[in-house]
């Protein structure tokens, strides 16, 4: 199935890099979300994420121009019925997913695919919550995503092997690489990622180390370019409470626990970079860690 026009729901940090990345590529995207700031800001933040790869020479200024072009803030979710597939990035959180897809649905073509770019809840069953479980995927983008390679391709157990092959066509056309992840709680990089992270709060919280020495042994340590809480602020801890919650629920083992000190800071409200502050504040001129 030829794809030339992608819904994206959700224009937060995943859905205004995917609609980047799918507009450079020459794909027509239709972007929704509930936050009109979050509409508005998103022609802004993606020419400026361009504006980056021009400095850099990797994309011509015409190749931008046209790009945001074919980039379509969309104030409502029922103009994405003309679309050919639709992924979704909105919060983590199933019950937002679902009630997205409960609304979105009515407006769809019979044919078009729905992906879900989840870091962790089982495909399958947010597939069995809309009206095309055949038609519906985890397609997984990484963070920032017109730097990262990897997409994350995920099959629900009803999943037609003509929408495998149509999303994986699309993650070619956007120049990036497929792995195939089963259908299981944080699919492969966050079953393995995250638990890292959480492990990183636990340390944290037992004093360990602090916040710095913490990032600075894994980047200097093990060559990572983000420390573990700097990279949790980048990710944002609320995604990264959600993530570690399902593999507790999903797996059912004690050392997916979420660290309560992580807890603690979603709480605060202390999200990360894009609330300012997390583990480290962000609101000076260099970021510092937050306590
Ligand atoms: C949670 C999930 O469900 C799944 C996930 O995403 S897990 C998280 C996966 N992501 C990671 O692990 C990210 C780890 N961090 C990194 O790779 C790097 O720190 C980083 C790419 C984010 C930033 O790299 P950096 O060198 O420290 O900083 P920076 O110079 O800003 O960016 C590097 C390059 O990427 C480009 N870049 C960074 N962010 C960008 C963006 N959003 N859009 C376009 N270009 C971007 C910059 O232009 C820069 O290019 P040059 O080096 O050629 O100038
Ligand atoms: N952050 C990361 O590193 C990665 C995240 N992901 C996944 O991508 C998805 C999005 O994550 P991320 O971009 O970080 O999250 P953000 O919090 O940055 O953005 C989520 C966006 O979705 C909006 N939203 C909330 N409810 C709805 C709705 N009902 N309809 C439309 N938009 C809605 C939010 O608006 P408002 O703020 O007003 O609520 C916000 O703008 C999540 O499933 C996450 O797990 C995948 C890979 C990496």
């Amino acid at each position: 199935m030829e794809i030339r026009r992608v819904g994206v729901v959700g224009a937060g940090q995943m859905g205004s890099g995917i609609a980047h990345v799918l507009a450079l590529s020459g794909y027509e995207v239709l972007v929704t979300d509930t936050s009109p700031e979050a509409l508005a800001a998103l022609p802004r933040t993606v020419a400026r994420n361009m504006d980056r790869q021009v400095t850099k020479g990797t994309v011509s200024g015409a190749d931008r121009d046209a790009a945001l072009k074919r980039l379509r803030p969309t104030p409502s979710l029922s103009l994405l019925g003309q679309c050919d597939m639709v992924i979704e990035a909105a919060t983590e959180r199933e019950a937002v997913k679902i009630a997205i897809f409960e609304s979105l649905v009515p407006h769809l073509a019979p044919r078009t695919i729905l992906a879900t770019n989840t870091s962790s809840i089982p495909i399958t069953r947010l597939a069995a919550r809309t009206d095309r479980p055949e038609r519906f995927l985890g397609v997984h983008f990484m963070n920032p995503v017109p730097v990262m390679q990897l997409v994350e391709l995920i099959r629900g157990l009803a999943t037609s092997d003509e929408t495998f092959a149509a999303a994986e066509e699309l993650v070619k056309r956007l120049g990036k690489t497929a792995a195939v992840a089963r259908d299981y709680p944080a699919f492969i990089v966050n079953r393995i990622l995250l638990p890292m992270i959480n492990e990183a709060a636990f340390a944290l919280m037992e004093g360990v180390g602090d916040v710095v020495s913490i990032d600075t042994a894994m980047k200097l340590g093990t060559n990572q370019p983000m420390g573990p809480l700097e990279l949790a602020d980048f990710i944002g801890l609320d995604t990264c409470l959600s993530i570690m919650t399902v593999l507790h629920d999903g797996l059912g083992d004690s050392k997916y626990r979420p660290c309560p000190l992580l807890r603690t800071y979603v709480e605060a409200g202390w999200l990360g970079r894009k609330a300012k502050r997390g583990f480290y504040d962000y609101r000076g001129e260099t970021p510092v860690p937050s306590r």
